[in-house]
């Protein structure tokens, strides 16, 4: 998707953008016909050879923006029939109709037929239950039939807020939004059921779509670069000495993927902190990456007066032990930065907030299930999407929240939020995790603030995996970077 405005808006935020352009200088009507027009040249565009445009009309707006696109298909020659209901007298839609009077056949009414594209008007950025029975009906109707979908401003059902379905909901093949993308757009998995997006100018001010909502997609305005700059003048500990926690000897393998992928993200040197029963099966596999015996908190304390160290990785492969919550709370206390991942996040499920009165930097890297762990009111609590989900982490442990998956969603504690989408499925693959909490640690001792050294790690490990090999292991990725 080529979107220039990276700002994502829910879709009270939305709204509120409308109402304000509409108080200004531009009309409801005004708005509703660049948006309609705009769909048509899309449908035109893309489905070349339709023979009928079925246009499904709600009652508010969306059937307004129905209205008008059924005008220009028209006038283009296009055999157009609605169904749906008629809007309310007075309103923009009312004047969409009005300028374009004719049948509107009852929804139950439609069957399918090859060569059939629905556009979908029935509700956008107003729903707010599951839709109509008599509308389930037929998306399920038309998903038998196969007739392709595109969508105005959301597939009706799709929540833009949470990007979560209310009930049934339109697959989408494309779908058309206005002025900025909503977060229901870029949220799992409304990010699937949206199809092709589109965003189309319509009119609306740019000064208009500063959002005080900061929440954006997951690009170079918010990190600068995904490498860290180097220079002449750059050595080694410049570019910061990263340390990764070594489990016990079982499961020394994933904080060795952490340290290379830290090391490989520019980290200017790493080592790994193995407990002495896992100090030989390191060194067998070591070689730039370096090593050091830890084995309890004493001997952490006592490494950590050379203030050389810049941050550290706890969990990956750690085990259940008691020492996570020691070694963090020693780490912090001392001023470093610290990613807690794995069995670090589990070794707080209940005391995670615990965290919060440090105020050295802290990334979490929970992927579902160990957000889960942590904050299961915030999972449970179906009003909330994963941003705000995450949001609330992150004020709650007064850290950066990386809440993983398809949709990774950033969160700092003041409330600034970025969603990457453009990671591929193939990092669905053992260890992958691992790789992307050396990242982020590499991207800390580098020196960066920490939400934007997290927003940098999370780009650099989607681009390491667009960039590996189809049938990638962790340790394909971690030679991507
Ligand atoms: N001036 C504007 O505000 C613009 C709005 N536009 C369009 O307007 C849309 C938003 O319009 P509205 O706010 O009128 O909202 P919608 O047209 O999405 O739906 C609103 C109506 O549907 C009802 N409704 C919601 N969920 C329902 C459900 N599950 N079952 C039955 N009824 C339900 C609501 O009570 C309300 O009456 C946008 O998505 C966009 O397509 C565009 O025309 C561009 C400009
Ligand atoms: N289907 C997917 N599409 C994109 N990214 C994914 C997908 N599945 C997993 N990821 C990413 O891969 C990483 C997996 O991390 P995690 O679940 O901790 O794995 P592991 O414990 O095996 O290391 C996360 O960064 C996550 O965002
Ligand atoms: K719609």
């Amino acid at each position: 998707m080529a979107i220039e405005n990276t700002r994502l808006f829910t879709p009270a935020a939305m709204g509120a953008v409308d109402r304000a352009a509409i108080d200004g200088s531009l009309s409801g009507p005004g708005l509703m016909e660049r948006a309609g027009a705009a769909v048509a040249a899309s449908a035109l565009e893309h489905w070349p050879g339709l023979k009928r445009a079925i246009i499904l009309c709600g009652p508010g707006n969306n059937g307004g923006d129905g209205h008008v696109i059924a005008r220009h298909l028209a006038r283009a020659g296009v055999p157009v029939e609605r169904f749906g209901m008629k809007p309310r007298e007075g309103t923009d839609a009312a004047w969409a109709f009005e300028s374009f009077p004719g049948v509107i056949a009852a929804l139950a009414d439609y069957r399918p037929e090859a060569g059939d594209l629905i556009i979908d008007a029935l509700f956008g950025a107003g729903l707010d239950r599951a839709v109509p029975d008599e509308i389930a009906k037929l998306i399920e109707r038309a998903a038998n039939a196969g007739t392709p979908v595109l969508a105005v401003d959301l597939p009706s059902g799709l929540s833009g807020y949470s990007g979560r379905p209310t009930g049934p909901c339109f697959r989408a093949d494309r779908t058309v939004t206005f002025a900025a993308l909503k977060t229901g757009h870029v949220l799992l998995p409304g990010r699937d059921l949206c199809g092709e997006l589109e965003v189309v100018d319509i009119g609306i001010p740019s000064r208009l779509l500063a959002n005080d909502d900061p929440v954006v997609l997951n690009d170079p305005s918010v990190y600068g670069t995904t490498s860290p700059a180097i220079d002449a003048s750059s050595h080694k500990y410049a570019r910061g000495h990263l340390v990764v926690f070594s489990g016990p000897l079982i499961s020394s393998g994933a904080s060795r993927m952490s340290a290379q992928a830290g090391l490989r993200a520019g980290a200017g040197l790493v080592t790994v902190a193995s407990p002495p029963g896992a100090v030989m099966a390191q060194s067998a596999h070591l070689t730039a990456v370096m090593q050091r015996s830890v084995g309890d908190a004493d001997a952490l304390s006592d490494w950590l007066k050379d203030d050389r160290l810049a941050a550290f990785v706890l969990g990956p492969g750690f085990g259940h032990n008691e020492l996570v919550k020691d070694y963090a709370r020693i780490v912090l206390e001392a001023g470093r930065a610290l990613v807690l991942d794995a069995d670090g996040l589990t070794a707080f499920a209940d005391t995670i907030a615990d965290l919060s009165s440090f105020d050295a930097p802290k990334v979490l890297t929970p992927h579902e299930g160990e957000f889960r762990r942590l904050f299961p009111d915030l999972l449970d609590d179906d009003a909330l999407s994963k941003i705000d989900r995450a949001r609330r982490a992150a004020s709650r442990v007064n850290a950066i929240v990386v809440y993983k998956g398809a949709d990774t969603v950033i969160a700092a504690p003041d409330g600034r939020a970025a969603i990457n989408c453009d990671a591929p499925s193939k990092l669905a693959t053992a260890g992958s995790g691992d790789v992307l909490a050396g990242i982020v640690g590499a991207s800390l001792a580098n020196g960066r603030p920490p939400f934007e050294a997290a927003c940098a790690a999370v780009a650099l490990h989607a681009e390491a995996a667009r960039r590996a090999p189809d049938h990638m292991t962790a340790e394909d990725l971690i030679a991507a970077i």
